[in-house]
């Protein structure tokens, strides 16, 4: 709630401008606000009530509040998307963001395990979430399209002032009536499911505030900031630090509709034209997984040296680039470097706490590391016996003020999740380098294998891997062995010059024995693969992320 209420006080102060740009259109936060309102008008009309089907609709019992009622969200990123969690919040309902790229199978479970009341759409997955709505009994209404910024005024409208005002009354009776509270969860996310089946972790408005606060402050987030946005919504990537926080910040987000490597490369060159001008709408901010990162300077080398130069010279003019949701590989960030300028701040999250740890702002940041607790964060490592170590290797546990509230409808898993003092079990195995940095050697349960004794970190593997000439990308797991528990197994994707070359000479881009003895002097002998295999690609998730459980379902079976 506190959200919006700050959206709406950057729009009071600057009404006309933009906050959102989608599909070469602007909206500024006075729209996204009267657009909340009429969101707020749908799933709160008595209307609503009488043809809804779920008993939370219909307890709303004239107060104007869904009491907790979930509202189903789907839409791609837009400013109905934004319109649509806030008018949820201001309903008191809770918002649920959808994935479009779920078959319907991972729909209904999320649907069903939310006990949706509600689903909100946009035109194009109307049809679809219609249906959806009918198996899960919830009821389904359009999304309200969101004027964008007229280049005339037109007088039909109501004034921006005046919507602003509406919305702060509905603030105010709420706030003044404690109808809503910031113990009161605000918004479900389901977990990737790499470890389990997806879960819902419930977040509260007071966790949401927190998080946008922290992010604001570390990253130095102000309302001159603009962030190119190409990242799903239903993750805490996407939706925390590239659009909730920048939105609190009173930034503007530019929403791109795919990742797109020339698109990307294109925008940044048009917000920096090489004569050092600098457009009104130029991006300042970009975040983005390593996997996006892989694949722009992919796109960078296929360039002539022309383009090169201009599209060094714009990226290295935006003030920041971050990187995260996985293990961002030293190569790819000196490299990185090298053309943009930019030392990617890489940082660590989690959708059960969003971001907890990070590379600074100003200061050191280091490769292979993701810093150190964000403000108001703590951090502590807890080894198997159970004891806290400060220069071991054990278990990453947060505590923090954004912190979820539990896992929806699942009060076993929520209390085994934590141990004493409120700390939270991440599940990843860590450890400190010399000066506190946080190192992440990957899931416990994923990506430490046990090999004759030993235990490895897949992470530490791959980032050597990745230095290989004719490695592009790859997968270090363990399959089971009977004589040594787990064999390392690499999955390996070639360059593809590398690739060429070798289809023309008729060999494999790389055997096992050649990267055996380049890995000698590389890495101890217990840590180098004993099974590679070569694929064009690595099956991977929204988020870039491999889900490894399933591959060692594939290559065991
Ligand atoms: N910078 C990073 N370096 C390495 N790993 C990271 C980094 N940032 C995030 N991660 C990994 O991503 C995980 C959090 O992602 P998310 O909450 O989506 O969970 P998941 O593992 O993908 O899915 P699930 O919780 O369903 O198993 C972290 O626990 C960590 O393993």
């Amino acid at each position: 709630m506190e959200v919006v209420q700050e959206v709406l006080k950057h729009g009071s102060a600057n009404s006309v401008r933009a906050a959102i740009r989608a599909d070469k259109k602007s909206y500024s936060l006075a729209q996204l606000i009267a657009a909340s309102l009429d969101v707020h008008n749908i799933l709160c009309s008595k209307n609503m009530a009488r043809n809804g089907v779920q008993d939370s609709l219909e307890e709303n019992n004239g107060t104007g509040l869904l009491h907790g009622a979930r509202v189903g969200i789907v839409a791609k990123p837009s400013p109905e998307f934004v319109a649509g969690v806030f008018g949820t919040w201001l309903s008191g309902g809770v918002a649920v963001p959808l994935a479009l790229s779920y078959p319907e199978a991972e729909l209904l479970h999320v649907a069903n395990d939310s006990d949706i009341s509600m689903v909100l759409s946009t035109k194009e997955h109307h049809e679809i979430m219609k249906n959806l709505s009918i198996k899960c009994s919830a009821y389904c209404s359009l999304l309200p399209s969101v004027t964008s910024i007229p280049s005339e005024i037109n007088p039909q409208e109501p004034s921006s002032n005046e919507v602003t005002s509406s919305v702060s009354s509905l603030i105010t009776e709420i706030n003044s009536s404690k109808k809503i509270k910031g113990d009161d969860p605000a918004l479900i996310l389901y977990t990737s499911g790499t470890t389990g089946k997806p879960k819902g972790v419930v977040h509260t408005h007071k966790g949401i505030l927190s998080q946008v606060q922290i992010l604001s402050e570390a990253w130095g987030y102000q309302s001159e900031d603009q962030f190119l946005h190409c990242l799903p919504l239903h993750h805490v990537h996407g939706l925390f630090n590239a659009l909730f926080a920048p939105l609190y910040s009173g930034s503007v987000v530019e929403f791109i509709p795919k990742f797109s490597v020339s698109g990307i490369w294109q925008r940044w060159q048009e917000s920096y034209p090489k004569d050092a001008s600098k457009t009104d709408e130029a991006i300042t901010v970009f975040t983005g997984v390593p996997t996006m990162y892989t694949r722009l300077l992919q796109g960078y080398n296929n360039m002539d040296s022309d383009q090169q130069s201009a599209s060094s010279y714009a990226a290295k003019q935006l003030r920041l680039m971050m990187c995260g949701s996985s293990a961002l590989p030293s190569p790819l960030m000196k490299r990185w470097e090298e053309v943009t300028g930019h030392r990617l701040l890489e940082r660590y999250g989690m959708t059960e706490f969003v971001m907890a740890l990070s590379n600074p702002l100003n200061g050191t940041r280091k490769e292979g590391t993701v810093g150190k607790p964000l403000p108001r964060v703590e951090a502590k490592i807890i080894m198997e016996d159970g004891t806290e170590t400060t220069t071991g290797v054990g278990e990453l546990c947060i505590r923090s003020p954004s912190l979820f509230k539990e896992y929806w409808k699942r009060p076993e898993v929520t209390a085994e999740s934590f141990i004493e003092g409120g700390f939270f079990k991440t599940g990843d195995t860590v450890t400190l380098d010399e000066e506190g940095y946080f190192i992440i050697l990957g899931r416990t349960n994923a990506d430490i294998m046990k090999v004759g004794g030993y235990k490895l970190s897949a992470l530490e593997i791959e980032a050597v891997l990745l230095e290989h000439d004719t490695v592009l990308e790859c997968a270090v797991l363990g399959l089971p062995d009977e004589a040594y528990g787990e064999v390392i197994c690499a999955i390996i994707v070639p360059k593809e010059d590398a690739k060429k070359m070798a289809e023309q000479d008729s060999k494999p881009a790389l055997t096992l024995e050649a990267l055996t003895s380049w890995s000698k002097d590389k890495l101890a002998p217990y840590k180098i693969p004993t099974r590679l295999y070569l694929w064009d690609s690595l099956p991977r998730n929204a988020m870039g992320k491999v889900n490894k459980k399933e591959l060692k379902k594939l290559l065991g079976a």
